[in-house]
């Protein structure tokens, strides 16, 4: 692996350089960008990377599709399998989970170093890649496969390992931000923000994996794998889109100071009691629609922008903030993989360890507490508020602040408008209480036979 070159076109090279193979998996959004980058900076990332870069072919489906970005046509080629054979280092940039992982691990079991930027991949499958990395002394780097162009993996991998962190807050989906931060502008219901980002390119045809929340918790499993040590997959990630946050969700938030925002939170979490020695160290990590105080950092995220907040123990808090997508700035983090990958293999030096040194729990959400936002419509009679704070109190949860807005009628008296059977709408914020202890609250509460609905149960994280 890693054969010298003595003539090399465009570079004076004083002696003998050394050449890798890069092989390019996909040439659509990121990787045609991807690879105008491997041609047009092919100097300088060989200065930078201590051995030229040399682009053997790039794997599609179809080699005569139409593209925006024009690149020598005989680099194309159908034959992802025979690429993969030759190369000393694979970008996989294909998407999905087949045949992605079968040429992942195809590399890596051939030694060769793998730059992806594939979370749907990495979430679901991970342990076995990293696995097959590590038995095969190669490199599995994934800067890209998180919030886009944004340093966030190699900070978590790296500079924060000497560091504890207990906490990861990220808006990690641009389209889902988009649409939140359109709604919260411009007063919008989710539908028509959706379909207007739809038409703007911002969100794709199916929408699902962005607004259910799925792409965010694919990243949610990543960050928490990475920040805490351990294994976590999709399937340990509680996740909840923003499909049912309504136009009154973000103007009651207004109301309150606050902005709502899809949030994939982990969290290092201590239960038991250190002084009988039975604290034990778990894990949560969740995506839900969250309030967020507007002086909150990640508030001033706006549009398809992402930002990753992370808190440790020595360091404090920290915020990355970038484009979390788009061809060029996703390349960009790519590329930045590629080169650091590229000198360790010319350095001669063994692949990075894998991550997990720990086999930490998941702790379900009965192990987290966190304040809440709750919306109630009931009647406007006198009596109803009391016996709505009866059930908080029942269940041991504390109500930090509480609003009313008296609905329709708004001419008559008091009395007249009870008379007429009105209706107000009561929002609660709790201070922080437990999922179970919150559950059972809305049980009651929606018992309650001057309860008419519950609007709305939202997390509020940053109080
Ligand atoms: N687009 C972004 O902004 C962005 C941001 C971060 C991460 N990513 C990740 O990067 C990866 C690529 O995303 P993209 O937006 O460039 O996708 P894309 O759909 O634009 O491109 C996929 C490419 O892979 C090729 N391909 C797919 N299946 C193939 C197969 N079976 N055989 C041969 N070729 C095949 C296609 O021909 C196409 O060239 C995905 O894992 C995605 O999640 C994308
Ligand atoms: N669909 C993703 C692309 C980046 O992973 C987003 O909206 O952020
Ligand atoms: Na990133």
């Amino acid at each position: 692996m890693g054969e010298t070159m003595t003539e090399t076109s465009g570079l004076e090279a004083p002696s003998a350089e050394k050449v890798l193979k890069v092989a390019l998996l996909g040439g659509g959004t990121v990787g045609s960008q991807v690879a105008r980058i491997l041609l047009e900076d092919a100097d300088a990332l060989a200065a930078r990377a201590g051995a030229r870069l040399v682009l053997t072919g790039i794997a599609v489906r179809n080699v005569d599709a139409p593209r925006d970005v024009e690149l020598p046509r005989e680099l194309y080629t159908t034959d992802a399998e025979k690429l993969v054979s030759g190369a000393d280092l694979v970008i996989e940039l294909m998407g999905g989970i087949e045949p992605a992982r079968t040429h992942i691990l195809a590399a890596l079991k051939n030694g060769a170093s793998v730059v992806t930027g594939n979370k749907a991949l990495l979430a679901q499958d991970g342990a076995a890649l990293f696995d097959a990395a590590s038995a095969n002394n190669a490199d599995l780097n994934f800067e890209a496969a998180v919030a886009g162009a944004i340093p966030i993996i190699r900070p978590i991998r790296e500079s924060l390992s000497g560091d504890r962190i207990t906490r990861v807050l990220g808006i990690v989906n641009g389209t889902t931000n988009f649409i939140l931060d359109a709604m919260d502008t411009t007063g919008a219901q989710f539908a028509d923000v959706l379909a207007e980002a739809q038409r703007l390119g911002y969100a794709e045809a199916d929408p699902t994996a962005d607004v259910e929340g799925l792409d965010a918790a694919a990243k949610a499993a990543i960050l928490a794998s990475l920040a805490f040590h351990t294994r976590v997959s999709l399937e340990d990630v509680r996740c909840e889109g923003i499909t049912k946050v309504t136009a009154d969700d973000i103007a009651a938030a207004q109301d309150a100071g606050m902005t709502i925002k899809l949030l994939a939170i982990a969290e290092l979490i201590t239960a038991g009691d250190s002084a009988d020695g039975t604290a034990a160290e778990g894990v949560s990590v969740r995506v839900h629609p969250t309030l967020l105080p507007r002086k909150h950092p990640l508030a001033a995220v706006h549009g398809a922008f992402n930002a990753v907040f992370v808190e440790a123990d020595n360091a404090g808090s920290l915020m990355f903030y970038g484009a979390g997508a788009g061809g060029a700035p996703t390349a960009s983090a790519i590329m930045g993989d590629v080169v650091s990958t590229a000198r360790r293999i010319a350095a001669g030096a063994p692949g990075a360890p894998g991550a997990a040194t720990r086999a930490l729990p998941i702790l379900g959400l009965d192990a987290v507490t966190t304040s809440y936002s709750i919306g109630l419509e009931v009647a406007d009679q006198p009596g109803v508020l009391s016996r709505v704070a009866a059930v908080f109190a029942e269940h041991g949860v504390s109500i930090e602040t509480m609003r009313q807005t008296v609905d329709g009628a708004p001419g008559l008296a008091a009395a007249d408008r009870w008379s007429a059977g009105g209706r107000a709408e009561l929002r609660f914020v709790t201070h922080p209480a437990s999922e179970a202890a919150l559950a059972a609250t809305v049980a009651d509460i929606k018992n309650l036979d001057v309860v008419e609905s519950v609007t709305s149960v939202l997390r509020v994280e940053g109080v």
